[in-house]
């Protein structure tokens, strides 16, 4: 049997002010310190070691996991970041706030953008300050790769191939291995694990800084999963 652990940052920033994140890079809240470190001392408590990690390049999830090594003492431990991880791209909803939207737009259309799995916000212009096209860490990422936008859908398109190229190898090859990314790219992950139909994805959330452990048989099928 396998183990893989998946933990989404802390609350950050925008989580406590009800805003469209994404791409944009926002800091975890004193909150998010705590419950990452909290989630660190409930492993090491459990008895879960790792021998690899992987995160978004995105600093909630960077400095989450920088928490969580620091409780279980592994800060040695390999890590690697793959902007494929990052959170789902919130298009030109990023930095707006959720209920101010909702007030717009209607409650239906904001959940149809937050929870629907082919929904698209509307995208950034490629001139927008927020589009990514001259952030260095995406530097080695084909433009044509970057999104303006995306939708859940479009989020499993990247997050599969990165399980499929470098974290399922990893675990076939006997490594435990732990993740530390977000909210909407985890639930790509999780809909691609458990078979999760498009329409019951919808209900499918994941709560800041809990870690989430899957059991997995030796054709990395989930035999369970539990919150610790
Ligand atoms: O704003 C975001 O980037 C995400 C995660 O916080 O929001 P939601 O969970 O509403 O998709």
């Amino acid at each position: 049997m396998h183990q893989l652990v998946l933990i989404r940052h802390g609350e950050s920033q925008w989580n406590l002010e009800n805003r469209f994140t994404g791409w944009v890079d926002v800091d975890l809240t004193e909150l998010g310190r705590r419950q990452a470190r909290e989630a660190g001392r409930k492993l090491k408590l459990a008895g879960l070691g790792f021998d690899v990690a992987f995160t978004s390049v995105l600093k909630r999830a960077i400095r989450t996991w920088w928490l969580v090594q620091d409780e279980m003492d592994l800060l040695w431990l390999p890590t690697e970041i793959d902007w494929r991880l990052n959170e789902r791209h919130y298009g030109a909803l990023a930095g707006l706030n959720k209920a101010e939207t909702a007030a717009i737009h209607g409650d239906e259309q904001v959940l149809r953008w937050r929870r629907g799995y082919d929904e698209l916000p509307p995208a950034l212009t490629r001139d927008d300050p927020r589009a990514s096209f001259a952030d260095p860490r995406y530097a080695q990422v084909p433009p044509a790769q970057i999104p303006l936008t995306e939708s859940l859908r479009n989020t499993v398109q990247r997050v599969v191939p990165v399980w499929a190229q470098r974290i399922a190898p990893a675990i076939r090859s006997g490594q435990r291995v732990v993740i530390s990314a977000h909210n909407n790219s985890l639930r790509a992950l999780v809909k691609h694990l458990d078979g999760i139909s498009d329409a019951d994805i919808m209900a499918v959330d994941i709560p800041n800084g809990v870690p989430l452990v899957y059991d997995l048989d030796e054709g990395l099928q989930p035999l369970r999963h539990y919150y610790l």
